[in-house]
């Protein structure tokens, strides 16, 4: 029976995260707009000054000298136009068309007058109705910082700088074990069987994680053959491989002797938070010499879900290039008891404005109605508690925009 003093919580995210970092995987050009939920391997920056040239912001006339002005043609969107050669020349103009060189302003068509003859009067507003190279951005300008996560603005601004492809870290690749012979994959649980409700649910907040999940199986048969078959062919594929279940040392509890069977190396064995403390990271060797990871998610569903947000989401963030990102701090609604010596994260769902968290009801580490009902957790550190209206740190959940009332 493997014994083991469990790691502080804070500590164990920080030697998880830099595993993570330490493992980096490389890079990838790929087709940008496949790069969303990606990091950015290299920093990115402007391929030429933005705007590109200068632009109109109107559609009206662009003019030269004082008026009134002799119409001379018209540019749109698109072209490069002939310089404006006089004054008192001016040409008919569209928005996001190139300003004519020589033109000393732009005049709104409203703010324009046609007489008979065709010659245009009008005044410029005060403020330039173009923009001007370089405005938003200079050639050669470090845009985003490699490391940066890859959302749908940051694709849209590498678009308008004229990328086709991005630099990003390869995904880490994750799979997923289910061990637990009394587990049903279908139907309603009852006669000492429950159903399986980390299979379904675990590959999602991976995939929010930024892992891609190559495999799920399970339930794996509680023997140690059987443990240790689907591990070895999980590492084939997978930089990661999580487990759920058997971190005990129960009778059917596999996993500590199958780590030993492979030779991992345990970065975290045991943590001291309440839920979750079973939970492991281990470096495992991988059939091509590169470190490959074994996450031991508790079979206890909330505490397998805990296992994530403490040990897998830093070693992801690590593995993609990240920086772990720092706790933000919310005012706690309510009184959250402390766990002695533990770190006790506490379910808890946050108000409109996201700066108070209070604690939620169904909690207990074999529940996931809490967790369905919660922003995150509270952080109460060991030895402390915390009262209502107390600053607290807050770890949330990988949610999406309106996935919570
Ligand atoms: N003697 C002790 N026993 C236990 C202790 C302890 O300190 N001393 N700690 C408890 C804690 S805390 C946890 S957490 C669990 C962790 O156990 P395992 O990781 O070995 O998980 P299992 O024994 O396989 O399962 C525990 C529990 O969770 C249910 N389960 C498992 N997998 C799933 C799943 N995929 N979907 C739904 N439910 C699942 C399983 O049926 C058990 O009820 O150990 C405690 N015991
Ligand atoms: O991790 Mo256990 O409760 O702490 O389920």
């Amino acid at each position: 029976m493997t014994e083991s003093t469990p790691v502080d919580w804070e500590l164990a995210r920080t030697l998880a995260y830099r595993a993570g970092r330490d493992a980096a995987g490389g890079a990838e050009e790929i087709p940008l707009a496949t790069a969303d939920g990606r990091t950015l391997a290299e920093p990115l920056r402007a391929l030429t000054d933005l705007p590109a040239f200068p632009t109109s912001s109107i559609d009206g006339w662009a003019v030269r000298g004082a008026g009134p002005w002799r119409p001379v043609g018209r540019v749109l969107a698109g072209g490069t136009p002939p310089p404006l050669t006089a004054d008192g020349e001016c040409v008919e103009i569209a928005t996001g068309a190139m300003v004519p060189d020589n033109a000393t302003a732009l005049i709104r068509i409203e703010d324009s007058v046609t007489a008979a003859d065709g010659r245009v009067s009008g005044e410029p507003r005060a403020i330039p109705d173009w923009r001007l190279p370089g405005e938003e951005a200079h050639r050669g300008e470090e845009l985003f910082p490699a490391g940066a996560a890859v959302d749908p603005a940051v694709i849209g601004v590498a678009a308008t700088c004229g990328y086709e492809t991005l630099a990003v870290r390869s995904a880490p690749r994750a799979a997923l074990l289910v061990f637990g012979d009394e587990l049903l994959t279908s139907g309603p649980p009852g006669a000492g069987r429950v159903r399986d409700s980390l299979g379904p649910q675990v590959p999602g907040w991976l995939r929010r994680y930024g892992a891609t999940v190559e495999s799920v199986h399970g339930p794996v048969k509680d023997t140690l053959t059987a443990h240790l078959d689907a591990i070895r062919a999980a590492l084939d594929t997978a930089d990661l491989v999580c487990t759920t279940g058997g971190t005990m040392h129960g009778p059917v509890d596999h996993l500590h002797p199958a780590l030993t069977e492979l030779g991992a190396e345990y970065i975290v064995n045991t943590v001291a938070v309440r839920p979750g403390f079973p939970m492991l990271l281990a470096r495992v060797p991988g059939p091509d010499g590169r470190p490959r990871f074994l996450a031991g998610l508790p079979g206890n569903p909330q505490s397998a879900v805990i296992a994530l947000v403490t040990l897998v989401a830093p070693l992801l963030a690590g593995l993609q290039g990240r920086e772990l990102p720092a706790l933000p701090s919310v005012t706690a609604g309510a009184e959250v008891a402390g766990r002695g010596g533990f770190t006790h994260l506490a379910l808890a769902a946050l108000d409109a404005s996201g700066r108070t968290a209070t604690p939620a009801g169904h909690v207990g580490s074999a529940m996931l109605r809490g967790l369905a009902n919660s922003h995150g957790f509270v952080v109460v550190r060991p030895g402390t508690q915390a009262a209502a209206g107390d600053t607290v740190p807050f770890l949330p959940l990988p949610l999406m925009p309106g996935e919570r009332p």
